[in-house]
């Protein structure tokens, strides 16, 4: 399955452990950690040394990772089942970088994109653009799913020092409670809604804007669906349907892939919070990060280096899943977001040709620190499970001078976590330790293995100056592309999705069952069991 260069490293990686590399070598940060930039990626609290770390690089030779790459960024249809380029640096390029789909350059179209979003949104924010009844927006409700949801609001968040915008929230579920307890905050008048949705059919996505279209439409008149929707979508047709008026919807492309769609139009209730320029200085971050992952040797690359961390975690290592810690409040839906962009691109049971692989991505979960400390740690220390942790941190925080113990504690804390994990506690230690404390021998023999901390558990960290627009457009990027080399490594397509097909497939067809219209049939046994028990429930 892989080079056995790889596998003797893993076996003396087991053996060795990352507790003894630091006691051989007490730099091993100064050569097993990375930058781009301010961008440090510290990959010294894993079990790579530096041999492994020179056959994981062969092996991402051999895996074609610079090939592949290449092929992405040059148009090709690398997105082979769904027939499809995959140019999401595209939206982040200049003209003269040159993109094309199809043998046709893109450039223009997507400046086109971007300065028409950059209007709206700077009238939407000095009260240029203005409702039915000539008010100001005061409100943006984004109504998206996936990928049309889960980036823009994950940035919207971790740009909150730079949001002199209008109000902005996002609604997804299609749990009838999302909206209505967003729209029982707003008022119609001041409200703006941006129906968002790649394909404009998902379900709902459509089940939202429809209420939401009724709200208007009930407090303001059917003449005002004009004035207070936006669209953003690849299908043009069907948003015109929608009543939506042509200069408010904002198209994209098919070679955009839905999470990884945040740098389109997408983007553009981001673009109202934080201003069309915020909007580019995020974009011009990203492309930094493109700009590296193209140019940097393999050896100081970071997102090729991130995906053979991740790809060493999961197939080397045995480590099915790997957690998302942010020691940054706002980036606390990173992990949600994280969850689509990596779980939806490499979860998959078959490889490009079609042939099962062994094994796909991971698990990718996560919470920010410190709370996260407070809840599952217990189990990352001590548990019987290795997951490899990211954390990702900032030196600085916006919050002024008076609130510095605040930043000095967070820091404080991301740093003792990944130094007790790979440090850990052991039985001697603990001894002393409760003896010191006055316990008795015996005491101290009976609680001392209760208190033993393995060690040996890898993590990462991902160190940044500050998390402004910049910074984020280039750690977005870089988790983009790590996926991408750990897609390539595993041999699958990381751009398609048919595994949320059937679910939806199968949702249709038990809409009627639900109503009461149909019966359950011959459906299996639990789902008509649970049909009758939820009508019964319904009766009540
Ligand atoms: O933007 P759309 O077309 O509404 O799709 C929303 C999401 O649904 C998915 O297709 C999966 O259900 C995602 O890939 C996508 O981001």
């Amino acid at each position: 399955m892989y080079p056995d260069a790889i596998a003797s490293a893993a076996a003396r990686a087991e053996k060795i452990g990352i507790r003894a590399l630091f006691e051989t070598d007490g730099n091993r940060f100064d050569t097993m950690s990375f930058a781009q930039d301010d961008l440090i990626l510290d990959l010294s609290k894993t079990a790579i040394d530096g041999e492994a770390l020179r056959a994981l690089l062969a092996f991402a030779g051999d895996r074609g990772v610079e090939a592949g790459r290449d092929a992405m960024f040059a148009g090709r249809k690398i997105n082979e089942t769904e027939g499809r380029s995959v140019l999401h640096p595209a939206l982040r390029g200049l003209p003269e970088d040159g993109f094309a789909a199809d043998g046709r350059k893109v450039g223009d179209d997507v400046e086109s994109v971007l300065r028409q979003m950059g209007d709206f949104a700077d009238g939407v924010r000095d009260g240029g653009e203005t409702g039915a009844m000539g008010h100001a927006f005061t409100d943006v409700v984004n109504i998206g799913i996936g990928g049309s949801d889960l980036g823009p609001a994950m940035a919207t968040l971790a740009l909150r020092p730079y949001h002199d915008g209008p109000d902005i929230h996002y609604v997804s579920n299609v749990d009838g409670a999302h909206l209505s307890d967003t729209l029982e905050t707003l008022d119609p008048r001041t409200t703006l809604v941006i129906v968002a949705s790649k394909t404009f059919t998902t379900i709902e996505t459509m089940t939202n804007a429809a209420t939401a279209r009724r709200w208007i439409v009930a407090a303001l008149g059917e003449d005002a669906v004009k004035h207070h929707f936006a669209a953003v979508s690849t299908a043009l047709d069907k948003v015109a349907e929608f009543g939506i008026s042509d200069d408010r919807i904002f198209g994209f492309w098919d070679w955009v892939g839905g999470r990884y769609s945040i740098w389109s139009a997408i983007g553009l209730p981001l673009a109202i919070a934080v201003g069309p320029e915020g909007f580019r200085e995020f974009l011009a971050g990203a492309r930094e990060m493109d700009r590296h992952f193209l140019s940097a040797p393999m050896a100081d690359n970071l997102p090729v280096l991130l995906g053979l961390a991740g790809w060493w975690h999961r197939v080397a290592m045995d480590c099915p899943t790997r957690a998302i810690i942010p020691y940054d409040q706002r980036l606390s839906r990173f992990p949600a977001y994280l969850q689509q962009l990596d779980m939806e691109s490499n979860g998959k049971r078959v490889g490009r040709d079609g042939e099962p692989v062994a094994i796909s991505g991971p698990v990718a979960w996560g919470e920010p620190g410190t709370n996260g400390q407070h809840a599952f740690f217990q189990l990352i220390h001590q548990g019987t499970d290795i997951v490899p942790v990211e954390f990702l941190v900032g030196a600085n925080a916006h919050e002024g001078e008076d609130m510095r113990v605040h930043q000095d504690l967070l820091l404080a804390n991301c740093l003792a976590q990944s130094a007790a994990l790979m440090r850990g506690r052991t039985l001697d230690e603990a001894r002393r330790q409760l003896l010191d404390a006055g316990a008795s021998p015996e005491e101290a023999d009976r609680i001392a293995p209760h208190r033993v901390f393995p060690g040996d558990r890898p993590s990462i960290t991902l160190l940044y100056a500050t998390l402004d627009a910049r910074t984020l457009g280039r750690l977005i990027a870089l988790y983009e592309h790590r996926v991408f080399v750990e897609a390539q490594l595993f041999g699958i397509n990381a751009f398609d999705q048919w595994g949320v097909e059937l679910g939806k497939e199968l949702a249709k067809d038990l809409v009627p069952v639900v109503t009461g219209e149909q019966d359950a049939g011959d459906r299996d046994g639990s789902t008509r069991g649970l049909v009758a028990a939820i009508q019964a429930l319904r009766r009540k």
